[in-house]
């Protein structure tokens, strides 16, 4: 057995009526890298808040490195990074503006803050617009400083939403070798995404969420056998019981032919 960094116990949620996770277990060891999957409104956004601390009003238990994170401290938070995949940044700053303000927020120094954000922009394809200000950014160059933002400090945990949005494939390849090195030094990734080869992939261990409960949980190589499907995408399918996307697609085209 290895370190263990998260646990979940029969984590309950409800917004009004809706019950939107109905009893998650989860264990989760240092170094792995968790592809946690799901339909739209399956509930990963909201496991991840309910974690990180953002939102309130679960049942069950949460320990983050070995802690109970009701018990008010939240020492944890600094060791955790987080890129949400809806990020409101402060466009009339500079990437430098913002990256040395998130890492001061930190605890870090300046000095240091700045030499390392300007070495993670210039590594990541985009040192030329550090000094720029972000209302000028593109929509990959705005991901990468988000990605950056999340790593400044160093964390144990990152907790990564839909990180690849608007990326080249280029720095997609780079993004998988960093992923890959960071839980090769220790550090633990809650990886949710829509992409499935890519989680295929990167994963070490795929996490499937339906109806607010964990429906698969293994290695791809482990659910390939369990489904007799050959991609993640098709396991997908199979485990959220959906196979009308042709069916759908005629109906959709023949509605936009209606005039
Ligand atoms: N603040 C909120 N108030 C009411 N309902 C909410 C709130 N946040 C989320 N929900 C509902 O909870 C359910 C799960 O939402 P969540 O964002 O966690 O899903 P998700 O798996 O991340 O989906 P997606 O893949 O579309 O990002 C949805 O039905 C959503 O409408």
């Amino acid at each position: 057995m290895g370190e263990e960094v998260l646990s979940i116990q029969d984590l309950q949620k409800n917004y009004g009526a809706k019950k939107v996770l109905q009893g998650i277990n989860l264990t989760v060891e240092r170094g792995e890298i968790i592809g946690y999957i799901g339909p739209n409104g399956a509930g990963k956004s909201t496991t991840v808040k309910l974690l990180l601390g953002i939102e309130e009003g679960y049942t069950g238990e949460i320990k983050i490195f070995g802690t109970d994170i009701s018990d008010g401290n939240i020492d944890y938070k600094r060791r955790i990074g987080y890129v949400p995949e809806i990020a409101e940044v402060y466009d009339n700053l500079t990437g430098h503006e913002y990256l040395t303000f998130i890492g001061e927020l930190y605890g870090m120094e300046y000095d240091r803050v700045d030499y390392k954000a300007k070495s993670l922009m210039e590594l990541f394809g985009v040192g030329e617009v550090y000094h720029s200000r972000i209302a000028s950014y593109s929509k990959g160059m705005r991901q990468k400083l988000l990605i950056i933002s999340s790593m400044l400090h160093n964390p144990d945990i990152l907790f990564l939403d839909e990180p690849i949005n608007g990326l080249d494939a280029n720095s997609v390849m780079i993004f998988k070798e960093i992923l890959a090195q960071l839980a090769a030094h220790g550090k633990t990734i809650f990886y949710s995404s829509h992409i499935m080869d890519v989680v295929e992939k990167i994963s070490s261990r795929i996490i499937l969420l339906h109806g607010g409960n964990i429906v698969a949980d293994g290695t791809f190589a482990e659910l390939k056998n369990q489904n007799h499907e050959g991609t993640l995408e098709e396991i997908f399918n199979e485990l959220t019981d959906f196979h009308e996307h042709k069916d759908i697609g005629t109906r959709f085209v023949s509605v936009v032919h209606e005039v």
